[in-house]
This record gives C-alpha cells, structure tokens and sequence, in this order.
C-alpha cells in the first residue's frame, strides 16, 4: 500500500493505511503512559484509525467529484448558501476546529450554475483534511471560480478552534474569521450586498 503523501494541502496520494493509523494510535497511547491492553483501550487504536478515515476523508476527494451536476438555467444573478456546517481538523495540533461556512457566487454569463448540496458537499470536501482555516476558505473559492467559471465568489468562514480552547492559550468562545472574494463579489456594491445577505439573521 501507498503511503498517503499530502502535497501542500492538495490531497493525498495512494490508499489510507489503516494497520498503520492503529499502530500510531497504539504507541501514542504508550508514549502518553497509558496501558492500550487494558479492556477499555483494547479496541481504541482499530476504532480511532477508522475514524481518522472519515475525519480525513477529504483528502481522497477533489472538487470535481462533487462538482458533477451542473446546470445552465439562464440565472445570472447571486446564488448565496448559508450556514452550512463546517466540522475540520486544525494541521497543528490535529484537533477540530468547527463553525459555519457561506458560501456565493454570480454564474457566469450563460447562467451555469450547480445543485446547492454540492456547495456543501465542496465545503467537505477541503474541510476533511488536515487545514488551516485560510486555506479552507481559498481552497473553496477558487476550486469554485476553476469549475463553475463563475463572474465572482464569495467565501466566508466562522470557526472556533479547539486548540485555543482545550490547550494552550485556553480562549473558549474566540472565532476566526476569514473570508475569499473573487471576480466581480470584489466591486464595493455587491460584496456590500452579499455580507448584508450573510450578517443577516
Ligand atoms: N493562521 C492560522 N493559525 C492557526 C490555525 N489553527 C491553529 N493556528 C495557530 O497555529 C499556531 C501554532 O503556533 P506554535 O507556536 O507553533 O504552536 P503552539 O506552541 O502550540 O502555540 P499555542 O497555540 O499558542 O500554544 C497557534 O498560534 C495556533 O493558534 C489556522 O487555521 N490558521
Ligand atoms: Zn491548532
């Protein structure tokens, strides 16, 4: 089996070595002084690699797979979805970081556009990986701006990370935001109208 190499936040290359993950998990255990043979723990490693499987899922997806269905309907005007929930794993410390991401766009001209669980889905799909929130948020737009061809893009992103809150500088409750405009979202006018669309509630 293929050691999954990450390019640069790209996704990864060759299969999820399960044995692996498990062995990880077994020696972490060890190395935090902790007996991975007692009845609790016995099963911890196999159930933690599988679930590192579907937490890290994403980096066996690209943006067109679930970019699939498009469809040209004429509409040219803002296509904004809102609130869809983002569940990731901080790159630093490998713990979540959650919150909510909006996601817009103008389509292009001839009115492309897709269905609207596949902006959910491209959310997953950049969301399961090892990140870091700015990537997150680019990753989105322009895989979004590459596919659909669109006039502009919005991406806005409300996180709170659990490495600030469970360690280290113990801040519960501090969001980050970030956001990506591309194309004609950057005009004054409209970005104004589409942050009105995503403040509002
Ligand atoms: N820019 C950015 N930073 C992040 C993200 N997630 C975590 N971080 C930060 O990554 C930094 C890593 O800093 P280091 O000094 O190398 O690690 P550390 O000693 O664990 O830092 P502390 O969290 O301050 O204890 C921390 O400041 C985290 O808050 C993210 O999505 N984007
Ligand atoms: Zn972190």
């Amino acid at each position: 089996m293929t050691d999954p190499v990450t390019l640069d936040g790209e996704g990864a290359i060759g299969e999820f070595d399960e044995k692996r993950a498990e062995n990880a998990v077994r020696e972490l255990l060890i190395a935090v002084g902790e007996d991975p043979d007692r009845e609790g723990l016995r099963e911890t490693p196999g159930r933690v690699a599988r679930a590192y499987r579907e937490i890290f899922a994403g980096l066996w997806q690209t943006p067109e797979d679930v970019l699939t269905t498009t469809f040209d309907l004429g509409h040219d005007e803002m296509v904004l979805v809102k609130d869809i929930e983002v569940m990731s794993s901080c790159e630093h410390h490998l713990v979540p970081f959650v919150g909510v991401a909006h996601v817009g766009y103008i389509p292009s001209a001839d009115g492309k556009i897709t269905g609207l669980s596949k902006l959910a889905r491209l959310v997953d799909v950049y969301a399961r990986r090892p990140q870091v929130q700015e990537r997150l948020t680019t990753q989105i737009a322009d895989s979004l701006m590459q596919i659909l061809e669109p006039r502009g893009v919005i991406v806005v992103v409300e996180c709170e990370h659990m490495c600030m809150t469970m360690r280290g500088v113990r801040k519960p409750g501090a969001k980050t935001i970030t956001s990506a405009v591309r194309g004609q979202l950057r005009d004054p006018a409209t970005r104004n109208e589409a942050m009105s669309l995503i403040m509002a509630r």
